[in-house]
């Protein structure tokens, strides 16, 4: 039987035999699309995000390599596999197929056995490439994006509020008395806590472009696009209040029972001109003076004001 989490093939063939033939033949072990015309293919593309596209080459209106020169032209479709199926078969047309960018090519008539075979093939590279990506970007304990991926889209979401005159808050949140945490409960108790606080800190975005990452052992970065210092402020006190829902014992600590964090944030006013690097020591400055005025608090800093 075909798994819940089954990867999804659109077949984008004129021809609805073919749409048929394919479509009974992937149906047992894939989700199937279907499309019988290239602007069906980008629309149905867009919308579910195949994993890989069966691709017709000669359809009237939009052939098939028009629809491949506008998936590889939108960001959001580009890095769909698309197999190219096609009754030319010279090895000309193969080499352009390829050449555009397919991750492979089939002649008609074709034998069922070996696209089933290729299509295994190439959803497998797909599967490890997300793998590859996954490792790359996420933090394996929190599952939250870890460092190198923070460091990336805070460059990139810096430069789109300074190009746009729009805020961009930095929060940097630490676990206070995480030490003593491990040292009273144990390292295994240790993760579960930064687990629990990692999830919080999660929920606690709102929006799809917020990005909670752990940027360090128990220090977690929450970035928020488009947001002011006041509604960020409200962010953190969600989570802090969230936190102190939990009520996660700590015994050693000597700021409260419960485990609590330290929240040092700033927030880039549209009218600044500070670089990436300033907004973020400055989060860290008030992180640190967070931590001297007794821990378990935010501290934001003010933002400048307008010339
Ligand atoms: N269990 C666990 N502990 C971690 C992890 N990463 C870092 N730590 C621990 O976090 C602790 C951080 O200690 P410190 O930097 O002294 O900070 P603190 O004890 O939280 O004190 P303040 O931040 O000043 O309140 C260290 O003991 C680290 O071993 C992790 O992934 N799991």
């Amino acid at each position: 039987m075909k798994p819940a989490e089954a990867q999804k093939v659109l077949i984008a063939d004129d021809d609805a035999v073919n749409r048929e033939v394919l479509g009974e033949l992937l149906k047992p072990e894939y989700t199937v699309l279907l499309a019988k015309n290239g602007a069906q293919a980008l629309e149905r593309a867009a919308r579910h995000q195949p994993d890989l596209i069966l691709l017709d080459v000669m359809m009237p209106d939009m052939d098939g390599y028009e629809v491949l020169r506008r998936l590889r032209a939108d960001p959001q479709l580009a890095h769909i596999a698309v197999i190219f199926i096609s009754g030319l078969d010279r090895p000309e047309d193969e080499a352009a197929g390829l050449k555009m960018g397919a991750a492979d090519y089939i002649v008609k008539p074709f034998n069922q056995t070996v696209v089933m075979a290729r299509v295994a093939l190439h959803l497998q590279v797909v599967r490890q490439r997300r793998m590859l990506e996954r490792l790359a970007n996420v933090d394996g304990l929190t599952e939250l994006a870890n460092r190198r991926r923070f460091d990336e889209v805070y460059e990139l979401e810096w430069q789109r509020a300074r190009r746009n005159g729009r805020p961009l808050s930095l929060a940097l949140l630490d676990v206070d008395a995480f030490k003593q945490y491990n040292d009273r409960y144990g390292h295994p108790a240790g993760d579960r806590a930064l687990r629990a606080v990692a999830r919080l800190a999660a929920s606690g975005m709102r929006r799809p472009s917020d990005l909670a990452a752990r940027y360090g052992g128990e220090e977690l970065a929450l970035l928020m696009p488009e947001t002011d210092a006041h509604e960020a402020k409200l962010v953190l006190d969600g989570i802090r209040e969230e936190l102190a829902r939990l009520a996660i014992p700590h015994e050693t600590s000597s700021v409260a029972p419960v485990l609590t964090v330290s929240v040092g944030g700033a927030t880039l006013a549209p009218w600044a001109r500070e670089q990436s690097a300033e907004l973020f020591e400055a989060a860290d400055t008030q992180l640190y003076r967070a931590k001297r005025a007794g821990r378990n608090r935010i501290v934001w800093r003010i933002p400048a004001g307008q010339p």
